[in-house]
């Protein structure tokens, strides 16, 4: 490192192969703190040049293995820090690019000098911020824009932040964040808090393989096009580098203040955004087709900025920009799961309660040779689809009714958030009936299952469209090494295939989709029906079922059982509907005479 140091301080760049082994030293735990220290200050004092930039960002992402599949993708992440304090623009453009057609992977961060970074505004939108790097280029694929958490992608700048924070000036790791996409990119615009950098930028830029590019440096160091004064501009073209400057009137806008475009709070941002997205007419509106216009000239949307310009506008008050956003929006699904990712960090936490030992009672046999289609009665007292249901039921005395009207298991929702249960009512439940209960919760842990079998569960529910592959096959094996049965559910062709190869011998076919909340049993019939899967499973149909009709649907596309929820809980009579819903099984019969 001292050579480094010595080489810096006597004003010399360092070439690729100095700068990449000086990183490393950087990374690596035995260099002495204050060595890196000496190395950033006197590299600032230097100068950052576009190879040690690009250099470091190759060290970071030597383990990426980057390379490009041949789609064109985008990002229009900037280095922040420019104490303008205005709203998220770059984050807002890239609906609006991504509704253009552009696959746009932003890179982002939490506030460090705003009062509301990309992704502090992301999760006040429910957008999903926490996607794994392994889905990047699916998201793109499937939905055209993702948003990565540019932290999450390398730890090793996490062991910098204390060393960073004991220099006063700005250093390396301040500039590089625009350049660490961990996507093979085409094309970028990035705004830059330091004009003097934009050359050197640009070449870093190309030196990671852009083909086309622009680096801009607003009025005062912003790190956006601005509506007042001049933007500094450099053009990366395939290699050549053309500088250029803009102001908002050569580009059809009407001039506007920093104090026009300040931003605040992530909640007021979203407000912002909101307006923005509902085509109202202001200047943060103008700052956002600003630099969605040069973003759309970079990717060879347009022939000219002022073309960009017009076209970015077109495309928010066509709706198109709203409508990525609401493609965007986390699902019901994706939404109850974060929100489980919190409650088990609570229950990780607690002393976990005694064991009791209750009995286990098995689904399976409860299944088994029935002539009749068979019901599991749910205990349900809300859901996020219908809300309120029916909270004036008690738990044990709605149990007792099910089990004497002849339910083959019990279902207790035992999420609170959105289902209003508890497992509470699981264990009042189990305790009071000789029929096995299932644990209906959005299970991502073992602690879960745990929880599940004190409080008396026999059964429990996974649900592989909320579920990794690996993950569903640990939790499946906890379960079963627990004694206890697993209800996999799944809802089309792909998640069936896990269930199966998972050798899931009960497998619930949702009726309702949960990102959606459609309900359709044609789509569960022809699932059933086409599925290919050994003779000792067991289908059931789960969801919407309300009466005779149904049920002899369901029981036709070869379901042994239903699950039924909402249909119970708003009965005046249970005995009445289990009654209308035990349909003989026609085709069984048939076949087996
Ligand atoms: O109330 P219904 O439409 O009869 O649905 C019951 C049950 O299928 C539903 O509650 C359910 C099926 N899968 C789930 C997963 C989680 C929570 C709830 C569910
Ligand atoms: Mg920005």
């Amino acid at each position: 490192m001292r050579k480094y140091i010595e080489r810096v301080m006597k004003s010399k760049n360092l070439t690729a192969i100095e700068m990449k082994e000086a990183s490393e030293l950087m990374f690596h735990e035995q260099t002495d703190a204050e060595d890196i220290k000496s190395f950033l200050i006197a590299l600032h004092e230097k100068g950052e040049t576009a190879v040690e930039m690009a250099s470091l960002i190759q060290v970071l992402q030597a383990d990426l293995n980057l390379k490009s599949n041949g789609a064109h993708y985008f990002d229009n992440c900037g280095t922040g820090g420019d104490g303008s304090n205005s709203f998220n623009i770059s984050t807002t453009a890239s609906f609006t690019l991504a509704a253009a057609g552009i696959k746009v992977a932003k890179n982002g961060n939490r506030k460090v000098t705003s009062s509301s970074g990309s992704t502090d505004l992301l999760e006040e939108l429910q957008i999903p911020t926490t996607i794994p790097q392994a889905r990047f280029e699916d998201e793109l694929h499937e939905k055209g824009l993702v948003f990565i958490f540019a932290p999450a992608i390398y730890p090793k700048l996490k062991q910098m932040s204390a060393i960073r924070k004991s220099i006063p000036t700005p250093t390396i790791f301040n500039l590089i964040g625009p350049l660490s996409n961990p996507l093979q990119l085409t094309y970028q615009l990035t705004g830059i808090n330091n004009p003097a950098l934009l050359h050197e930028y640009a070449k870093a830029l190309h030196l990671l393989g852009r083909e086309r590019a622009v680096v801009l440096s607003g009025e005062g160091g912003m790190d956006e096009a601005s509506l007042h004064g001049t933007t500094q501009c450099i053009l990366l073209d395939h290699g050549e580098l053309i500088p250029f400057s803009i102001t908002a009137n050569e580009v059809g806008l009407r001039e506007s203040s920093l104090a026009d475009i300040t931003g605040g709070t992530p909640a007021e941002n979203a407000e912002i955004f909101h307006s923005i997205m509902d085509g109202i007419d202001s200047p943060y509106q103008d700052a956002v087709v600003f630099n969605a216009g040069i973003a759309l000239f970079i990717a060879n949307e347009v022939e000219t900025i002022q073309q960009g310009v017009k076209k970015a506008r077109e495309i928010i008050q066509s709706g198109k920009a709203k409508e990525m956003y609401e493609k965007m929006k986390m699902t019901v699904l994706q939404k109850i799961i974060e929100t489980k990712k919190t409650e088990v960090a609570e229950l990780l936490k607690l002393e976990k309660p005694m064991d009791q030992q209750l009995p286990i009672y098995s689904l399976a046999d409860q299944l088994s040779n029935s002539e009749q289609l068979r019901i599991i009665a749910e205990f349900k007292r809300a859901s996020p689809s219908k809300g309120m249901i029916n909270d004036q039921l008690s738990p044990i005395d709605t149990a007792l009714q099910y089990e004497t009207a002849g339910a083959a298991a019990i279902s207790v929702l035992t999420d609170r958030t959105y289902f209003k249960g508890s497992f509470q009512d699981l264990y009042q439940v189990a305790t009071h009936v000789k029929v096995p209960v299932l644990c209906k919760d959005f299970i991502i842990d073992e602690v879960q299952i745990d929880y599940a079998r004190i409080h008396g569960a026999s059964v429990i529910l996974l649900i592989v469209a909320a579920l990794s592959k690996e993950r569903i096959s640990e939790l499946y094996q906890y379960a079963k090494y627990k004694g206890m049965e697993v209800l996999v559910e799944v809802h089309d062709e792909r998640e069936l295939q896990i269930a199966t190869s998972l050798g899931a011998k009960i497998i619930g076919i949702n009726n309702r989709n949960l990102h959606t909340f459609e309900v359709d049993l044609n789509h569960s019939k022809t699932l059933m029906k086409n599925a290919k899967v050994d003779s000792d499973v067991f289908f059931i149909s789960e969801s919407g079922i309300q009466n005779t009709e149904d049920a002899q649907t369901v029981s036709d596309a070869g379901a042994t059982a239903i699950l039924v929820g909402e249909t119970l809980m708003t009965a005046e009579n249970i005995h009445k509907v289990f009654n209308e819903l035990s349909v003989e099984k026609r085709e069984v019969t048939y076949d087996k005479s």
